[in-house]
């Protein structure tokens, strides 16, 4: 599998009125034609990209993030998100705030790439797709659905899947089909954040928001299959995550008190551990030392983001006002140290789910076929009674596909519930005896079922000592069985015509 690296930006925006006003000079600088950026007198740094106070919205989507959507089509899961001081252009750049009144070449991240999945979703004739949003936020250490506020925060719950890919149990998948759709929900997202006016940033994000658009695809792939006649399935699921974090900020700089200054608490706790997590990734003198994920929820939820499956890409938002320093300093260094972490890509081909939605269709073949067969059968008067056991051959196929299908769903449902329950005592620091015995537990009850399956499935067929093989070789078995009563059944037409 190959490695790649963390892909980082580095943005600098142009000095706001108040701080022209207020006479602020400029310390953060692009070196031009080069990847650099200069702060200060002399600290130089190198980026995969950077973009000076009169970059666009469009030339840093371009750079950055259409790549992304195009490995998002092709199957991979991408994560961008934004990092750095308060005030200093991250919800800008990514796209939050008003999305439905921002005027077009104002228009952040989000919005362009919803539209490119969706034109290129309709130049794909070939493919079924199935698109879903979701919106959450971590408030102070909790978690928030954005896109169903009255969710309780008790009933979302960050777990991992099987192939160790972070997921929000219990946050609302909305089912979208155009861009329209995705921007009113985002909006209405926007709309629920928590945001709050600060000294350093009139609309000041208080929390981390992550929206997240979910493609699932099942190309159509016709003549695939064993004499060309039926139609293998790929399916693919693959997940783009938006982050806009919330913003570092020095409470002196800010004076935030009551509230504010409890969240400045928690967002500066979160940024710390995701802090913590960059430099345990990205230090090469810490390549072997522990990460520490599970600190803060947004380093849990980022994790397949940083040295996990995903592409990523990090833009770091910096201030260019000499009185934001230090701030800016900071963000370049960690910036700097993002630079390091390495990510294994991997393509999300759904083998169990696509095994299920070629045994679906097959038994809808066989359906067809058998009804096509029946009807045929009644009109035909000359039909000898050897037709017959033919005709109850393939009741019986349909029927052991049918059961077939029910075992594997049955199969499947338990060892995802399995997977997720173990995976979660995995990553606990140790398990106590009680916890190895549940452990134990639930790899028998696995093991039981699959047994259950298999021998129901001998039994039906009649077979004792057939090899054991996954149930996808079965349906394959079927479908050749089926092909030959459907020759058989030809030559024995053709012969009475
Ligand atoms: N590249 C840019 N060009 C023009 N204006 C910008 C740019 N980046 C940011 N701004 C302006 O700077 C202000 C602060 O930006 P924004 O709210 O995006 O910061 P933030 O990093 O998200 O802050 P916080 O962490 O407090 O939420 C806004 O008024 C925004 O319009």
């Amino acid at each position: 599998m190959e490695e790649i690296a963390v892909k980082v930006a580095v943005r600098v925006r142009p000095l706001l009125c108040k701080e022209v006003l207020h006479n602020h000079q400029v310390c953060v600088r692009v070196i031009p034609n080069t990847q650099q950026i200069i702060i200060g007198r002399d600290r130089v740094f190198t980026f995969d990209f950077v973009f000076g106070k009169s970059s666009t919205q469009d030339e840093v989507y371009n750079m950055c993030i259409k790549p992304l959507v195009l490995s998002l089509i092709e199957g991979y899961n991408a994560t961008v998100f934004a990092y750095g001081q308060t005030g200093s252009g991250k919800t800008y750049t990514i796209g939050g705030g008003h999305v439905a009144t921002i005027v077009e070449g104002q228009k952040g991240i989000i919005p362009r790439a919803i539209q490119e999945i969706f034109q290129s979703i309709s130049e794909n004739p070939t493919s079924d797709f199935n698109v879903k949003v979701s919106y959450i936020e971590v408030y102070k250490e909790d978690l928030r659905d954005l896109l169903e506020l009255e969710t309780s925060m008790k009933d979302l719950h960050i777990r991992e899947d099987e192939k160790g890919n972070t997921v929000i149990v219990g946050a609302k998948e909305c089912r979208v089909e155009s861009v329209d759709e995705v921007l009113s929900l985002l909006e209405m997202g926007n709309a629920a954040r928590h945001t709050g006016t600060t000294q350093m940033n009139e609309h000041s994000s208080r929390s981390h928001a992550i929206f997240t658009i979910s493609v699932c695809q099942v190309e159509r792939n016709p003549g695939a299959g064993e004499g060309g006649s039926w139609y293998a399935h790929r399916r693919i699921v693959s997940k783009f995550h938006f982050v806009d974090l919330a913003g570092s900020e020095r409470v002196t700089k800010t004076g935030n008190t009551g509230e504010r200054f409890k969240e400045s608490i928690q967002i500066n706790s979160g940024l710390l551990a995701l802090g913590n997590v960059i430099s345990a990734l990205g230090d090469p003198r810490k390549k072997s030392s522990h990460v520490p994920y599970r600190d803060a929820k947004i380093t849990r939820l980022l994790k397949d983001s940083l040295g996990g499956s995903a592409k990523t890409v990090m833009i770091t938002c910096v201030s260019p006002s000499s009185s934001d320093f230090d701030e800016s300093l900071n963000s370049l260094k960690y910036a700097n140290r993002a630079r390091n972490i390495r990510n294994k890509p991997t393509l999300n081909f759904s083998p169990e789910s696509g095994r299920m939605d070629e045994m679906e269709f097959e038994i809808k073949l066989l359906r067809e076929a058998l009804q096509s067969q029946q009807t045929g059968v009644s009109h035909t008067s000359q039909i000898p009674p050897e037709a017959a056991p033919d005709k109850n051959r393939i009741h019986s196929l349909e029927e052991q596909v049918a059961q077939l299908q029910g075992e594997c769903l049955g199969y499947q449902n338990c060892v995802e519930e399995a997977v997720t329950f173990l995976l979660d005592l995995r990553d606990a620091v140790s398990l106590n005896q009680q916890q190895q015995h549940k452990l134990q537990e639930w790899f028998n009850m696995t093991r039981e079922v699959r047994k259950a399956a298999l021998s129901s499935f001998r039994g039906s067929r009649g077979i004792g000592n057939q090899e054991e093989g996954p149930p996808h070789s079965t349906v394959l078995q079927l479908n050749r069985e089926f092909k030959k009563y459907q020759v058989r059944r030809c030559h024995f037409f053709e012969s009475f015509v």
